[in-house]
């Protein structure tokens, strides 16, 4: 991926999205979540790779390891630059995981960063302890899957701007650190739960930063990005 931000397009349609782009060209990267890509399928990943986006293909696989590698095989071949799965599925499964993405990518297409959800940016302190039963604090959880992920030999996290630095500490400045949950000083935090700001994302080491609503919901959506492009890169 570009080291630039990375756009959520959670629209729920082929015709909003490309109605979205028209204001940015395939110069950003884009993030095709399971709202769009279960409404128009592989056909989308198609069109915006002809328009020279780079794409996170967020899918969040999560099953017994036979099942992630074989639909891992199957989205290899979408010729995607990012993908992910939930590192609760444990190491055997992304293994698994990058196995199917090699086996998808054996007649030479490049295969897909693989990184690994920790804990959801929408999970607090009480929701790891209350309904994981999970003892430890929320970012011990979160450092114990980085390590689980590196382990596994994935190419990186999901996780929020709080836990990167941390994780930076432990598994390196080269690991990703996909960072969700951003939110401008101003604006709502909507279902998220540990939120930041992208200069706060630029100064913990997060590698790439997913920005949803502050950018889609802006009344001048270009404007914003590159508000928030500029301040990540601690040029503002
Ligand atoms: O894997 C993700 O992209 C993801 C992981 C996570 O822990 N939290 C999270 O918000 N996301 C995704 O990042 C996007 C955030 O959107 P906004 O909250 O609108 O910026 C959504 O598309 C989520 O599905």
């Amino acid at each position: 991926m570009k080291t630039s931000p990375i756009i959520a397009l959670d629209f729920d349609s082929a015709e909003k999205t490309f109605a979205f782009l028209k204001a940015f060209e395939g110069d950003v990267n884009v993030k095709v979540g399971m709202q769009l890509y279960y409404k128009e399928g592989p056909a989308i990943i198609a069109r915006l790779k002809e328009l020279g986006y780079d794409i996170f293909l967020d899918l969040k696989l999560h099953d017994i390891p036979n099942t992630v590698k074989s639909s891992m095989e199957v989205l290899a071949g979408l010729g995607i630059n990012l993908i992910n799965v939930h590192a609760a599925g444990g190491k055997t499964m992304m293994e698994a995981a990058l196995e199917g993405l090699d086996k998808g990518t054996s007649s030479g297409l490049v295969r897909p960063s693989l990184i690994g959800v920790t804990q959801l940016t929408s999970t607090d302190e009480n929701q790891v302890r209350e309904e994981q039963l999970i003892s430890v604090p929320l970012q011990e959880s979160v450092l114990h899957y980085a390590k689980l992920t590196k382990n596994s030999g994935l190419d990186g996290v999901v996780c929020s701007v709080h836990e990167s630095a941390v994780i930076a500490e432990a598994c390196g400045n080269e690991f990703l650190k996909v960072t969700p949950g951003i939110r401008l000083a101003d604006s709502g935090t909507h279902d998220q739960k540990r939120i930041a700001t992208p200069e706060e994302a630029h100064l913990a080491g997060s590698t790439h930063i997913v920005v949803g609503r502050a950018i889609t919901g802006a009344a001048d959506p270009r404007a914003a990005y590159e508000h928030i492009n500029a301040s990540w890169r601690g040029t503002k």
